[in-house]
This record gives C-alpha cells, sequence and structure tokens, in this order.
C-alpha cells in the first residue's frame, strides 16, 4: 500500500523469519531453526526476540514445508507475547524463495517488514528497535552490521583444498559483516523479490536484491550477540550467551 497525500504512512511492522533451511553446516539433525539452545527450538529463540519489539504486531514463520504442522505447535506451546499476532507458512527451496514466501503471506496493512534469520537466535531487541525506526524514519533498506576483525582477501575460487591465487585485499576499514534483522519499506523488498532472478544471482541476503533495484541501503549499528549459527562451534557460543544472560537474569 503506497503512503497518498490523503492518507498519511502507517508503520505497522512484521518480521518475516525464514526457518525453512536444513542446516547442513551445523551437521547431521533436526533442520537448524528446530534444534534445541537452552532447551528451547532455536526458532523459539527468534520468534521471542522479534515479539520483544514492541513495534512488532505480527511474525510470520517461514517453516520447513514437512514441519509446518510442528512449527505451529511450538508456536501454541511456548509463552509468547501476546500482543504479537503468529502466522506459518511453508518455505521453499532457498533462503530467497523462503522470504519471497513469507512476504507474499503479509497481510495488506503491514507497511515495514524485517527479514530475521531464525539462525539468529539472540539478537537483542536494542538492535531490532533500532533497524525499524531506521525505516520508520525514512529509510528504504537498512542492515544492522559490525565491522570485520580479519583481514578479507578476494580470491579466484578453486577446487576445495586447492590453493587459491589472491585477487584483491579489500580495505577492511570500509568493509562491514551484515546480520539481521534486515528491515524494510514493504513495497520495496516485495519489488526485489518480485524482480529477482530464481537463483537471486549470488545475493545472499534481501538487501543485496534491494541495491540491485539501485536503491539506498543503510547501515546501523548491529550487535555482536546477533551472530548466525552456521557452524557447531557456534552453537557452543550461542550456549555460553545464553547461559551468561540467565545467570544475570537470576532464572
Ligand atoms: N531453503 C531455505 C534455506 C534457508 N532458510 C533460512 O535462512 C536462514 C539463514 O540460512 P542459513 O543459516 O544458511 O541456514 P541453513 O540453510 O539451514 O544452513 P546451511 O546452509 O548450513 O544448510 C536460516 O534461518 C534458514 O532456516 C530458509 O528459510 N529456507
Ligand atoms: C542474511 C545473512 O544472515 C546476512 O549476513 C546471510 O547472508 C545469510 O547467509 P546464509 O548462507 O543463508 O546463512
Amino acid at each position: 500500500m503506497s503512503p497518498t497525500p490523503d492518507r498519511p504512512r502507517s508503520f505497522r511492522t512484521a518480521a518475516v523469519i525464514p526457518a525453512a533451511g536444513r542446516g547442513v553446516r551445523l551437521g547431521p539433525g533436526a533442520p537448524k531453526a528446530l534444534r534445541g539452545l537452552g532447551g528451547t527450538p532455536m526458532l523459539i529463540h527468534a520468534v521471542r526476540a522479534m515479539a520483544a519489539s514492541r513495534a512488532v504486531r505480527l511474525v510470520v514463520v517461514v517453516a520447513p514445508p514437512e514441519g509446518v504442522t510442528e512449527v505451529k505447535n511450538l508456536i501454541d506451546t511456548h509463552a509468547l507475547p501476546e500482543r504479537t499476532d503468529y502466522l506459518v507458512v511453508p518455505g521453499g527451496a532457498t533462503r530467497q524463495e523462503s522470504v519471497g514466501l513469507g512476504v507474499g503471506a503479509l497481510p495488506d496493512d503491514i507497511s515495514v517488514v524485517l527479514v530475521h534469520d531464525a539462525a539468529r537466535p539472540l539478537v537483542p531487541v536494542d538492535t531490532v528497535d533500532a533497524v525499524v525506526e531506521a525505516v520508520r524514519d525514512g529509510a528504504l533498506a537498512v542492515v544492522p552490521a559490525l565491522p570485520l576483525a580479519d583481514t578479507v582477501k578476494e580470491v579466484e575460487p578453486g577446487a576445495k583444498g586447492e590453493q587459491e591465487p589472491v585477487v584483491a585485499t579489500p580495505e577492511r576499514a570500509r568493509l562491514r559483516a551484515v546480520q539481521t534483522p534486515q528491515g524494510f519499506d514493504r513495497d520495496t523488498l516485495a519489488r526485489a523479490h518480485a524482480e529477482a532472478a530464481p537463483d537471486g544471482e549470488g545475493a545472499t541476503d534481501d538487501a543485496g536484491m534491494v541495491e540491485r533495484l539501485g536503491v539506498p541501503v543503510v547501515v546501523v549499528p548491529g550487535h555482536e550477540e546477533a551472530f548466525k549459527v552456521t557452524r557447531p562451534l557456534d552453537l557452543v557460543l550461542a550456549e555460553a550467551v545464553l547461559a551468561r544472560r540467565r545467570a544475570n537474569d537470576g532464572f
């Protein structure tokens, strides 16, 4: 819904959580989003992280197609804020497809959309709120990001285990590691998905697809605890962060 001079822009905000991945890099087991973290499925942490923001009125979970009933049961049986609505839809073969299916399920009255990986269960609410605020302030696409600790090399990719020639060393001070939730004006995100090639042409995040429209994307500060659980060691770190939070909160 586009704003008109007679109709002020609404800021009704939803979060889409793509959670339909397998978690191949994490190793064998249940789909990654359904694996436990501190005794609770990672997905539930991610849902709580989005619903913790008072701005978020609806959370759309994009579930593994064969796991829709299981995810609906998880949503029904875990304590979640009642001011927020929850919807579960089946996902697709790629992250891009899953996000597109989530965006396609949004009701008409949503004008601001957060896209948040289920694999980033511990993002603090202040980061979520900062992204929402930047979109509400007028940015069409917002990403939380952090400066890098490592130097980054561009290489000519070779076969696994082979030597790879270095092509360039980008100036580290200009690079950022991008996290989620990424926040968007709803129409801009929907257009990016509608116009993207089915394989995304190498876009590994939604903001990358928006950039291809020629729409500016802005960065706000990310947070160390918004890291993505990708490999086994990430899960060890996530358990430690959660244990520290619980100790600090006294439960
Ligand atoms: N077909 C897919 C693939 C990924 N995702 C989601 O996109 C997010 C980021 O993806 P990633 O961390 O790569 O998760 P997986 O695809 O599960 O991991 P892997 O690549 O190791 O299999 C995750 O929340 C994942 O569930 C999705 O909804 N649908
Ligand atoms: C969207 C993302 O989390 C931003 O850093 C990242 O690009 C997802 O990559 P993945 O390979 O799908 O985990």
